[in-house]
């Protein structure tokens, strides 16, 4: 089959976050011919609607133009006041912009989260979902992953032995929805 390209958006900046850490042992599970890109997103300005007009600056280039290389997208993200964190608006509006030319129309896309609360980012996938399914992104719908943080959860930068099976079946059908949707 031919080679994915499958970028990961992280919700979080935080250094030692559990969502980086989620991420990094999920892609751990693709297989050899899809190939994780992790998109940067901390170091995009706050979008302006002004700046429509102009030539985007270098790290809102290189966010378009990621998202317009990957042949889907999977986000990982935490829940923040019952809602996504803002950094990850953000760089989605970045990359929705300007009007016409947005870059996520058409990706097809998977959530999931990693939370302290017991409702594992369900809150914030709910919202996220909403958002996505504006921007015309189609949506894997099962397996739904709400995960909380606890001691082995992750094991060693992978999944541990309790999740493993439905991280898996998740990653699975994440690669298998993007290929549904190659043009
Ligand atoms: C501003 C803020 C709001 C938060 N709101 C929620 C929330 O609504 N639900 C929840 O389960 N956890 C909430 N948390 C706790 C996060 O689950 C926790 O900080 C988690 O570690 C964030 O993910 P990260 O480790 O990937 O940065 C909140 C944390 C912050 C900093």
């Amino acid at each position: 089959m031919s080679q994915l390209n499958l970028a990961v958006v992280v919700g979080s900046l935080r250094k030692e976050s559990f969502n980086r850490q989620f991420a990094e042992a999920l892609v751990k599970l693709l297989p050899a011919d899809v190939k994780p890109h992790f998109i940067r997103i901390d170091d995009l300005p706050l979008y302006n609607q002004d700046s429509d007009g102009a030539p985007p600056v270098p790290a809102v280039k290189r966010l378009r133009d990621e998202v317009a290389a990957a042949h889907g997208v999977l986000f990982v993200t935490p829940e923040y006041n019952r809602s996504i964190p803002g950094v990850l608006k953000n760089a989605i509006d970045q990359a929705s912009r300007p009007w016409g030319q947005s870059k996520w129309a058409g990706k097809p896309a998977a959530v999931c989260g990693m939370s302290v609360g017991a409702i594992g980012t369900s809150m914030a996938q709910a919202h996220l979902r909403n958002v996505l399914a504006y921007l015309d992104m189609p949506l894997l719908g099962q397996p739904e992953m709400y995960f909380q943080w606890k001691e082995g959860v992750i094991v060693n930068g992978a999944i541990g032995p309790a999740s493993h099976d439905l991280a898996q079946k998740f990653m699975t059908a994440v690669v298998a929805w993007v290929r549904r949707h190659q043009a």
